[in-house]
């Protein structure tokens, strides 16, 4: 068997493994870098970017629907194929690309699963690879639902890559996958199904923008069925699926052509023998300082949804490897510190938010007011003849400071990174609605929800 030696081995190529090893490449160290599938992540090969190419078209179509009869005699149509052969003009060109800008950077790559073999020492195939330091970066994967049948699921990243759209589609899980693939298949023409166990929806956002969302879901043709568990998968001779399911004490049955699991994920850790190499975890992911290394072994960092340390979103995951690879260099001096993270949900309309709920701001004790509307007759709305239009922002008393902004509408994905600004910038609400925004865009709404 081969060993290699090197001062930092970085586990995964996603947002947090590639950001991690450049730094670590540039700071002089010699790199390598291991990935057990294509080389690009999660993000970029299986995630957010194919996923918004797809909702791109959706969007229009959404939006033509919404204006026949109002200046549009015919709505626009998605034809499947072409579309996913446009993501995949996107999603092809990945792997080649990132391993060659990882190479570029002197950084040594790795194809093939990595499993600790000791508190030093990974293994990739018949390689050893020892290593000064480790940054695991591996990400996250569908959360096993423990319910005979859930082999019969499409996971998200098969939904991405299919051929060909079944008639009707049920998500199982009622959180960001379900309800943006709900909304993408509905204005393909298929007939949606969220599936989902709890009273409410999208449990981290603010629920009175979320009943608005399940309403517009609703008039845009997805069944949303609430407080239902799934128990149970089959296969009927037919090929549809039955899925079984408890609901209030009762079964219930549904029957669909295509499930999808949107029912959460975990951090991807189980492969990598972490107990080998004494590094400790838990269901959130690595166990980490607020420096991002890990508690039981100092030499290894980790970042990114493998971590146990903030949301599993993109720009979270790169912030934290910038943070883990710069202690990891220079010894820990940079505590990690995400602020307030701006996210959306990509449904039509979107759902975004930032900052705390009405909820944990009550739940905190802190004194603020919310002024919350729906928006459905400003002209924001109405000009796209949006059905379905809210928001709610929370102003701390005294501080004057805004504590969360919630937006359901056209571009609320662009305008939370206003509030965002605002928030980081720490800037009191009155000023922000001092500002001039170009007129008329959705941000200039700012000025009347403050
Ligand atoms: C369908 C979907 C849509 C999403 N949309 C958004 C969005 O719109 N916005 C947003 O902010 N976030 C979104 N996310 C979340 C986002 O993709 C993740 O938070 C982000 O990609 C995490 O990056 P990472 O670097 O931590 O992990 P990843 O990008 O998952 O990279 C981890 C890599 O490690 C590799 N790996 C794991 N274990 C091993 C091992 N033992 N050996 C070798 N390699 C290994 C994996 O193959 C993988 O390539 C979405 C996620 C999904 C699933
Ligand atoms: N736009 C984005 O930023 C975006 C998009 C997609 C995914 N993501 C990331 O990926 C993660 C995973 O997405 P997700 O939608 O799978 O998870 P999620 O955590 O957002 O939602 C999963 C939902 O499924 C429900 N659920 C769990 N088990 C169930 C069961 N057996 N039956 C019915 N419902 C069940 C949960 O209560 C939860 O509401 C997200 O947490 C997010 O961080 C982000």
């Amino acid at each position: 068997m081969e060993t290699t030696d090197f001062d930092v081995l970085v586990i995964g190529t996603g947002e947090g493994g590639t950001t991690a090893a450049q730094k670590c490449a540039k700071a002089g160290k010699r790199v390598a870098i291991v990935d057990v599938l294509p080389f690009g992540g999660t993000c970029a090969l299986r995630g957010c970017d194919p996923k918004k190419v797809l909702i791109g078209a959706a969007e229009t179509v959404a939006r033509s629907r919404h204006m026949l009869g109002h200046g549009l005699d015919t709505a626009a149509t998605v034809a499947w194929a072409d579309l996913m052969r446009f993501k995949n003009s996107f999603t092809g060109k990945v792997p080649a690309g990132r391993e060659a800008s990882l190479q570029k950077a002197g950084i040594a790559t790795y194809h093939g699963l990595a499993r600790f073999t000791g508190p030093h020492a990974v293994r990739v195939g018949d390689q050893e690879l020892r290593a000064k330091q480790f940054i695991i970066a591996a990400g996250a994967r569908p959360r096993p639902l423990g319910i005979p049948g859930e082999e019969l699921l499409v996971d998200s990243t098969a939904f991405l890559e299919l051929a060909e759209l079944p008639a009707d589609l049920t998500l199982i899980g009622g959180g960001y996958i379900a309800f943006e693939f709900a909304h993408l298949v509905a204005r393909c023409g298929v007939a949606a199904r969220i599936l989902h166990r709890g009273a409410r929806p999208l449990e981290h956002f603010d629920a009175d923008l979320v009943a608005h969302l399940v309403t517009a879901s609703r008039e845009a043709g997805i069944e949303v069925v609430l407080g239902t568990a799934v128990t149970g998968i089959e296969q009927e001779p037919g090929g549809r699926l039955r899925l079984r399911a408890e609901s209030g004490g009762h079964a219930a049955d549904y029957s669909a052509a295509m499930a999808v699991h949107a029912a959460g994920r975990e951090p991807n850790l189980a492969a990598l023998d972490l107990d080998r190499a004494g590094v400790a975890y838990g269901p959130a992911g690595v166990t980490v300082n607020e420096f991002l290394q890990s508690t039981s072994h100092p030499d290894v960092y980790a970042a990114g949804d493998a971590a146990a340390s903030g949301l599993p979103l993109t720009p979270v995951a790169a912030k934290a490897a910038f943070v883990a690879a710069s202690n990891l260099l220079k010894g820990n001096y940079t505590p990690v510190s995400y602020g307030a993270v701006p996210t959306t949900v990509f449904s039509h309309p979107p759902l975004a938010a930032v900052g705390l709920t009405e909820a944990e701001a009550t739940r905190q004790g802190l004194k603020f007011t919310a002024k919350s509307e729906l928006t459905t007759d400003w002209f924001t709305a109405r000009r796209l003849r949006e059905p379905v239009s809210a928001y709610k922002v929370l102003v701390e008393e005294g501080s004057g400071q805004v504590l969360g902004a919630h937006l359901l509408g056209p571009n609320a994905d662009e305008v939370i990174n206003l509030f965002a600004v605002a928030m980081h910038a720490k800037l009191p609400a009155r000023e922000l609605q001092k500002l001039v925004f170009a007129y008329p865009t959705s941000a200039s709404d700012i000025v009347y929800m403050l």
